[in-house]
């Protein structure tokens, strides 16, 4: 499900009909020029960031995982309004040991953010001002997209972070908040969604439209100019 961010204004992600997420099949990948985008995926060890990426890219959940060493490449290219979009996302290792020579790698030339937290563990969500503000040592510019994720909500019963404390958060960095499972198959598109928010961002390359909409009509929110003069904090 997508958390509302700011109500009355609606992050303007309309996917339309003719995109899609795949190259389909009439093109010749060999000719076809794709802009190349760099996601970088960051967030506690174990709350399930090779998982997501692995839905994404892959289209399955990843059964057995193993902690992240250093870091995992994964890519996807989308066709979106008629251009060619390579996602080049890079599955970071959650472990300390695992990540601290290749930090500085991570945040370099990032087009965008994804921090995750575990819905079940509280800790893992409030280790998310810690990432944030390791992304902020990095330098990484104001107009660079972030977005958060709560992932393992297929796992209702062991709920620890409410998802008004996380909306919370989330509205207080203006970031979107997205919660979602890497592991239920109905929550696939949902996934994908993720990305693809990020995508269109990306794709565009300028502010979003603001789109004034009644609060109960509001999905995918994202108050883009408080993102923006927000995104120093981050
Ligand atoms: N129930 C449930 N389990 C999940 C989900 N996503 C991941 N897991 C499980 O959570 C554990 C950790 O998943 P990973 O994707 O390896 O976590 P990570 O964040 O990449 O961990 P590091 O590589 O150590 O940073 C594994 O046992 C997964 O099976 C989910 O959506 N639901
Ligand atoms: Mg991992």
């Amino acid at each position: 499900m997508a958390i509302e961010n700011k109500p009355g204004v609606e992050f303007d992600t309309v996917f339309s009909r003719n995109d899609s997420l795949e190259l389909s099949s009439h093109h010749d990948y060999e000719n076809v020029q794709a802009r190349i985008f760099k996601i970088i995926v960051i967030g506690d060890s174990n709350v399930g960031k090779t998982c997501l990426t692995y839905r994404f890219c892959g289209g399955t959940f990843l059964k057995n995982p193993e902690a992240t060493i250093g870091v995992d490449f994964r890519e996807r290219t989308l066709e979106l309004g008629g251009e060619c979009i390579k996602l080049q996302i890079w599955d970071t290792a959650g472990q300390e040991r695992f990540r601290k020579s290749m930090v500085e790698h991570y945040y370099r030339s990032v087009h965008a953010v994804i921090f995750v937290y575990d819905v079940t563990s509280l800790p893992s969500f409030e280790s998310i001002p810690e990432w944030i503000e390791e992304c902020s040592r990095h330098s990484v510019g104001p107009l660079v997209p972030r977005i958060m994720v709560g992932n393992k909500c297929d796992l209702r019963d062991r709920r620890e972070v409410p998802a008004s404390a996380a909306q919370c958060l989330a509205d207080s960095y203006n970031f979107p908040l997205f919660e979602t499972s890497a592991k239920d198959p109905a929550e696939k598109e949902h996934v994908d969604a993720i990305f693809l928010t990020i995508a269109y961002r990306l794709k565009s390359h300028k502010p979003l439209r603001l789109k004034q909409l009644s609060e109960s009509s509001s999905r995918h929110l994202w108050n883009q100019r408080e993102q923006e003069a927000a995104a120093c904090q981050c």
